[in-house]
């Protein structure tokens, strides 16, 4: 009998790590990752993982002091004989980076995905932007798949806002915020965007007077400086709808966004829990085990 695949969490990972190795009759694999005092990163794997299938359990969100120790452990785990090497990733970064904005810069993107793809054998990850690059197959070279919060986003909708207008603050938002309205039975609408700078967004509104009834629910990929969904907030309030209540898959939440986000006059705050925060709401440890056994070597 082949011995179980073994799941090793990266620290912070932990809670995920254990679901999916309970969801998935895999083993709980132990390894020591720490700084030395130089601020050079220290692997050890601990477990035996000769011969057997492993993945590291890594959310990339604050992604630079984390790609280091997570491609020193991937290359410990084939080193120490594992058979294969995955990585979940529930927050994918550097994916909004997918294009040359202005001359001199690089597609970051196209860069941490070959990195990736040089370091594992195969990638789960949830709903990674993807926006002037459509597939993540563009950006990994090795097996990928992409679990989608759609369904989870609106179930939670459907359970706590009442008539819910599902509102997407910009264009990239439309796949989002689509696919939940789908799933939640709902309306909604897709505003424009201009980003001027990383903390400098306009939005502009369209005439949501028939929708005045309905409880606006923000609904995006990502919050990072919140400057997106608090000028959103700003436009709704301007226009005498109740405090949109905001949905996120990501909460990165740079700096104060979180708090910024709330003072501008945000409803309830909610997101998937691919990146621990005070706001997760939505657990997604069941779909990314599904996305994982598509891919899992037998
Ligand atoms: O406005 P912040 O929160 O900084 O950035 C998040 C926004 O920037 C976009 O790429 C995301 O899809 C989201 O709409």
């Amino acid at each position: 009998m082949t011995a179980p695949g073994v799941v090793i969490a990266m620290p912070g990972n932990e809670q995920l790590a254990e679901e999916l190795a309970i969801r998935l009759g895999l083993e709980r694999g132990v390894a020591t990752v720490r700084r030395f005092p130089d601020g050079e990163s220290y692997v050890r794997i601990e477990s035996p993982v000769d011969g057997r299938g492993t993945f590291i359990v890594c959310t990339l969100d604050r992604p630079d002091d984390k790609l280091v120790p997570l491609f020193l452990l991937a290359a410990a785990l084939r080193e120490a004989g594992a058979r294969s090497v995955g990585l979940v990733a529930p927050y994918l970064a550097y994916m909004r980076q997918d294009r040359r904005f202005q001359p001199g810069e690089t597609i970051s993107a196209h860069h941490v995905g070959a990195w990736i793809s040089r370091s594992v054998d195969w990638l789960v990850t949830v709903d990674p932007h993807l926006h002037r690059i459509t597939d993540l197959s563009q950006v990994c070279s090795v097996p990928a798949h992409a679990v989608h919060a759609a369904q989870s986003m609106a179930q939670w909708i459907r359970e706590h806002v009442r008539d819910p207008l599902l509102i997407g603050p910009d264009e990239e938002s439309a796949q989002w915020v689509g696919a939940v309205a789908q799933h939640a039975l709902a309306p909604f609408v897709v505003l424009r965007k201009t980003r001027r700078g990383d903390r400098d967004v306009e939005v502009s509104l369209p005439d949501v007077e028939r929708w005045r009834s309905r409880t606006p629910v923000l609904v995006d990929d990502i919050v990072s400086t919140a400057r997106t969904m608090i000028e959103t907030v700003g436009h709704l309030r301007q226009a005498g709808l109740a405090a949109p209540v905001c949905v996120a898959v990501h909460a990165v939440f740079a700096q104060t966004a979180f708090e910024d986000l709330r003072a501008a006059g945000a409803g309830e705050i909610v997101s998937c829990d691919t990146i621990r925060h005070p706001s997760n709401r939505i657990p997604l440890a069941a779909a990314i085990a599904a996305g994982v056994r598509t891919l899992l070597p037998a």
